[in-house]
């Protein structure tokens, strides 16, 4: 028998960083899952921990950094974690570091005054994302951006239609549908950099600006538009993936009721549900190393 390739680590440490400018509070609400892989043959092959730094004090350290370094943007805490275990123990070769954001609003005062400053409500809104890797050895660091549960809609302006047909095919082609997907998406930065919020702000403008301004003929259609335009306006960023279901709305059949429907009522089904899935690269995007593993 081999061992194969093997990591360890701590998934979702829940840390939520609470920061204090007299009585204006802010919140960090993230997840954070370590996975470190490195001399761990002795560990598999004969029970000898020596090399394992055990899962319980990777999750103290994030606890720990989140109140030494604060938690400014996901990415910067992700990499300051990777690099800490890899640096900091010669058995440890390799560190991922993923982690989500989850949004809170400030909750607005009534009568629009301000609000407390200290009230919250969680957001609708999609989860951020990053997966970062550490290499220890070549020194090399991959950084990858994202997002989960971005639902949008198009009521109009999507057709399906010129289809391949078997004889199981009973689709309708059409010329006029809802469109609506929940976006996952992973955007690979072209090296590590500074601007991390930012560049998030752009992608996200740029997918909502692409799935809203794209007379779509399918979602795979959709999709690639979607890509290149997140490509186009952020330079940092060299790859995407996108992962969207269709979650379908088909129109209700209200002639039993002597009702007609002009595309008004839909049933919204849940499942199944087409997956349309891909990736948009710039033709000069640099080797992906270890990014995605
Ligand atoms: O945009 C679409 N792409 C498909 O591949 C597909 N297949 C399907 O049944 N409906 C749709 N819609």
């Amino acid at each position: 028998m081999l061992l194969g390739p093997n990591r360890y680590g701590k998934a979702e440490t829940r840390v939520v960083r609470i920061t204090r400018d007299g009585d204006l509070h802010g919140i960090k609400d993230c997840n954070v899952g370590v996975a470190l892989s490195g001399d761990m043959a002795a560990a598999h092959l004969a029970g000898d921990n020596a090399a394992v730094l055990p899962t319980d004090s990777q999750k103290n350290t994030v606890f720990a950094f989140a109140r030494k370094y604060g938690i400014a943007e996901i990415e910067e805490f992700a990499l300051l974690l990777a690099r800490h275990f890899v640096d900091s123990r010669p058995s440890v070769h390799r560190a991922r570091v993923a982690v989500e954001e989850y949004f809170w609003d400030r909750i607005p005062g009534e009568d629009g005054t301000a609000g407390t400053g200290h009230s919250f409500v969680r957001s609708g809104r999609e989860t951020r994302t990053c997966v970062v890797h550490y290499d220890g050895p070549s020194r090399r660091v991959t950084v990858v951006s994202g997002l989960t549960g971005l639902t949008v809609l198009n009521s109009t302006g999507s057709e399906f239609h010129g289809f391949a047909e078997d004889e199981f095919t009973t689709l309708a082609p059409t010329r006029d549908r809802v469109l609506a997907t929940e976006v996952r998406a992973a955007w690979r930065h072209r090296a590590e950099h500074d601007g991390y919020a930012a560049s998030y702000a752009r992608a996200r403008r740029a997918l909502l600006a692409a799935f809203a301004g794209t007379h779509s003929l399918s979602l795979q259609q959709t999709l690639y538009a979607m890509g290149c335009r997140v490509l186009e306006e952020c330079g940092e960023i060299c790859e995407i993936r996108l992962s969207m279901p269709n979650k379908h709305h088909f129109t209700v059949d209200l002639a039993p009721f002597g009702l007609d429907n002009p595309q008004e009522v839909f049933f919204a089904a849940d499942r199944p549900y087409g997956l349309i899935e891909g990736a948009v690269l710039a033709e000069d995007a640099p080797d992906a190393g270890f990014a995605w593993e």
